[in-house]
């Protein structure tokens, strides 16, 4: 029998009162895979997690998850949106006992050391959580859902406030989740934390869907992109990027020696052959943004404007 995705929406609408948060979504998750959503602010990302968390109900559409329609508090989903519900008063190994007792199970078997080192939060197991730094408690509100043994778990934005170590601390636990077979559907203002955890992704701009797939595909999407030039001859770089084909001067970036283009791959290599037929030795030459980054933009940006 085939498994069903872990998600399936088709044409998803929420509205808040005049507000359009969702403009019907259609979505397809695998089981077992890490899915991003990425979008501006205010594009829906909160408000789609939320349904799927059994927080809110769609106004109309369809949504599945797990393979039976949502209907009230989804079974095997954990998770959190607008960061982790917490006891501030209670230390983090109480508040995951308050939570394993809300669940109907044994505090002292719920595997609550076990999370707690997951998370890589052992060393402050008895400390308040009113004295955690924002990173602390998003690890917090990971342990949590961990407790429940999702099959989905779904996170709003869980990189912010963790420093580098600590986000590579979650993504290394987010990539055995995953490995093991629980879908994970978090949500991101950044490319380049998607790119990092996920193979495919969800790009949502004003509460419609303006991709969704693998990454690949979007990276591979032909587009020209702006590149920084730094040569040895600023002023022949300039003379000769003007006469190449296909090369548009787009900025004069303040600094002598930079020059921005914006062209497609083959007339960049086109530009690069002639400069340096032309003695002129090329120091750098890297796009402004990464291709993915440029991707996200263009198309949240087209769907602004046509708004
Ligand atoms: N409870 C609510 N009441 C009224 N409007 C809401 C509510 N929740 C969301 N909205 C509106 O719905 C739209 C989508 O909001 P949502 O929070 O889902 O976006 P988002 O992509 O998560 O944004 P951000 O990245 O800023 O968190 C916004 O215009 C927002 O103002």
């Amino acid at each position: 029998m085939e498994t069903p995705p872990a998600i399936r929406a088709r044409g998803v609408t929420k509205c808040f009162g005049e507000v359009i948060a969702l403009d019907g979504i259609d979505l397809d998750v695998a089981q077992g895979q890490i899915h991003g959503l990425v979008g501006p602010n205010g594009a829906g990302k909160t408000t789609l997690l939320g349904l799927l968390l059994g927080l809110a109900v769609a106004d109309e559409g369809r949504l599945e998850v797990l393979g039976a329609p949502l209907d009230g508090t989804p079974g095997g989903v954990a998770g959190f949106v607008d960061g982790p519900g917490l006891y501030p008063s209670l230390t983090a190994r109480k508040n995951l006992a308050a939570l394993a007792t809300l669940h109907g199970r044994d505090a002292r078997t719920a595997g609550i050391d076990e999370v707690l080192a997951e998370v890589g939060l052992t060393d402050v197991a008895d400390d308040r959580v009113r004295g955690f730094s924002l990173g602390m408690r998003q690890r917090l509100g990971l342990a949590a859902a961990l407790l429940t043994n999702p099959r989905l778990l779904v996170l709003d934005e869980p990189s912010n406030g963790l420093d580098p170590a600590g986000k590579k601390h979650v993504h290394g636990v987010l990539t055995k989740l995953a490995a093991d077979g629980t879908t994970v559907v978090l949500s991101s203002h950044r490319m380049d934390d998607i790119e990092a955890l996920c193979a495919e992704a969800t790009i949502l701009a004003t509460g419609r869907v303006v991709f969704s797939g693998p990454l690949s595909k979007l990276s591979a999407e032909n587009r020209e992109l702006d590149y920084r030039l730094r040569t040895s001859a600023p002023g022949e770089a300039r003379r000769l990027a003007l006469d190449a084909p296909g090369i548009h001067i787009v900025d004069d970036v303040g600094t002598q020696d930079v020059l921005v283009v914006r062209a497609h791959v083959p007339a960049l290599d086109e530009l690069v052959t002639r400069l340096v037929r032309a003695e002129v030795a090329v120091r750098e030459l890297a796009p402004t943004v990464s291709p993915l980054e440029a991707a996200f933009l263009a198309l949240t940006e087209q769907q602004e404007s046509t708004r």
